[in-house]
């Protein structure tokens, strides 16, 4: 399945496994032979372009040698710049080399300053690289920077660890590719953390291996597949009480702005009834969205009602109490924001979420992440799949760990990658709007693990409406973003009744 996401260990295993029933460099031919196509499919009818083709030390380098060769043989003028390594190549890439040398490659040795090109091919390192790019590698890739014209990466991009999606070493480098063909397997570096800059579009080729061999994959790409089923008309006899009430708990003094912005989210994404319970004094309504109900948090009976605790909540007596409160009911429970801080400081608010029954949703962003984990925002990043995978472990809840590359874990160690979003979202307030609708998706009877997937999925793919509309990323608002929720979730449903 294309959609699922395999570590560097599973995919040697993989290849070891094909590479047994196979007659030596099949798999490097047929990976030389998919990287041409397709690097063909990016010429289109600019054929006449030359490409310059990168080709390192190992058996990356050595399926750019073959996709060097081919793509000369169709006559495209193709040029390598080959930067061999310390040890022998692998008998592969040296086959691979023999025959590259016999055909009408061209050869260089360094980057000519100023040369044109209709496509680069980044074959300097793949799943193999464990260190910096450093030496030629690294000057070659800093030449590449200032190259404009498509560059398709092999496999991975070079310098990009695809397991975690972050460029490897501190002050290290990775090629920026604008299209990756990746080979037996889709990884998650190349959807998450970094990767979606550096990978640009990604295309999986499984080199003619079956799916039958391959391993259960415990990450996969968030996508409509894992809960399409959800996505259901709606009954012509129901009322408001059908669709559930949520209550967004936050709002203390000066912070009234993003329990408003959740409210919205969640009635945009059809709940019922949205309340604000609010740490302060409420306000009479909202001027702007009067279907939103205002009461005081300390008075608010949490029972039958699906609850966003955190935005805009502060860290005061009063919100310790009504969290510990929250973690205590059995109602369905996003935890976000200033909840999310508060927990981990707190040792017992931690063990209350632990022994939680009902559904419980967390939305860190990296720095609540690390608070939650105590260790810094940057090792959070540096491996997102395993920092989600843990909070998810730690307190036995759904974990949507937010950025680009939005990662959902559970607490048995499933993960998803989730595709859509943009840029646009990097304002203040948008994860208050996933909150809300992650709230909504509770209180109408999704399981947590449901609800996390699809409203992330939703919250991307209203800003990925947004900006096809012209409104982003540059200046696009979380207010913006609730109708465009509501858009995408009735083009679902109506999609999904015309199947
Ligand atoms: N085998 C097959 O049939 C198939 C293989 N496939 C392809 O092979 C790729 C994996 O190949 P791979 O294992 O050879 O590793 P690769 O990514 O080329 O890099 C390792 C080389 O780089 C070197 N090196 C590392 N870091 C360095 C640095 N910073 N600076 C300088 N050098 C550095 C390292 O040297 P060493 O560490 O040993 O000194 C070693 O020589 C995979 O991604 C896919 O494209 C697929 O087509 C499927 C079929
Ligand atoms: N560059 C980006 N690409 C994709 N999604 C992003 C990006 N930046 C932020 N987001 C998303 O926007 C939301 C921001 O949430 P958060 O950081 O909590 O903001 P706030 O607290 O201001 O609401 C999250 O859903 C996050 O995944
Ligand atoms: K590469």
């Amino acid at each position: 399945m294309e959609r699922h996401l395999y570590t560097v260990a599973q995919l040697r295993a993989i290849e070891q496994a094909a590479y047994a029933g196979l007659a030596p460099g099949t798999l490097m031919q047929r990976a030389g032979k998919a990287a041409s196509d397709f690097a063909l499919e990016l010429l289109g009818d600019r054929r006449d372009r030359p490409v310059l083709v990168l080709a390192g030390p190992g058996n990356n380098g050595g399926d750019a040698l073959e996709a060097a060769a081919n793509l000369a043989d169709a006559g495209v003028d193709a040029t390598v710049l080959h930067l061999p390594g310390r040890r022998d190549a692998s008998t592969e890439t040296a086959a691979a080399y023999e025959r590259a040398r016999a055909g009408s490659v061209g050869w260089i040795d360094m980057l000519p300053p100023g040369a044109e090109w209709g496509l680069v091919i980044d074959g300097l390192f793949g799943i193999g690289l464990e260190r910096p790019v450093d030496g030629d590698y690294r000057e070659v890739v800093v030449g590449l920077e200032t190259i404009r014209c498509p560059i398709l990466a092999l496999d991975v991009p070079s310098g990009l660890d695809a397991d975690t999606g972050a460029v490897i070493g501190p002050d290290g480098i990775a090629v920026r590719a604008t299209h990756t063909i990746t080979f037996l397997g889709d990884k998650p570096g190349l959807h998450t953390a970094d990767g979606r800059d550096h990978a640009g579009q990604v295309r999986v080729d499984m080199l003619g291996v079956g799916s039958e061999a391959l391993p259960r994959a415990t990450a996969q790409l968030s996508g409509l597949p894992l809960f399409a089923g959800r996505f259901t008309a709606r009954r012509h006899n129901t009322h408001k009480g059908s669709f559930g009430d949520v209550a967004i708990i936050g709002g203390a003094h000066g912070m009234a702005g993003a329990p408003v912005l959740s409210a919205r989210g969640a009635l945009y994404a059809g709940a019922g009834r949205v309340y604000v319970a609010a740490l302060n004094t409420p306000p009479g309504y909202d001027s702007s969205q009067p279907e939103i109900m205002f009461r005081a948090a300390e008075d608010f009976d949490f029972f039958g009602r699906t609850l966003v605790i955190g935005p805009g909540m502060g860290d005061s007596a009063s919100a310790i109490r009504l969290l510990a409160r929250a973690l205590d009911s059995d109602s369905p429970l996003v935890i976000d924001a200033d909840a999310l801080n508060l927990i981990g400081a707190s040792p017992d608010l931690q063990s209350r979420l632990a022994q939680r029954t009902a559904p419980a949703v967390l939305t860190p962003h990296p720095l609540e992440g690390a608070r939650l984990l105590g260790m810094t925002a940057a090792v959070v990043q540096s491996d997102r799949l395993e920092a989600a995978r843990e909070m998810a472990l730690r307190t036995n809840a759904t974990v949507i760990l937010k950025g680009s590359g939005t990662v959902i874990a559970r607490p048995d160690g499933e993960v998803l990658i989730n595709p859509t979003g943009n840029a646009g979202l990097a304002t203040a307030g948008s994860g208050d709007v996933l909150a809300g609708i992650c709230g909504a998706l509770l209180a109408q009877g999704w399981t947590g693990w449901e609800a996390a997937a699809a409203a992330t999925w939703i919250h991307g793919a209203a800003a990925d409406t947004l900006v096809d509309e012209g409104v982003g990323p540059i200046g696009m608002t979380a207010g913006e973003l609730p109708a465009a929720v509501r858009k995408v979730l009735n083009r679902l449903v109506k999609d999904a009744a015309s199947r």
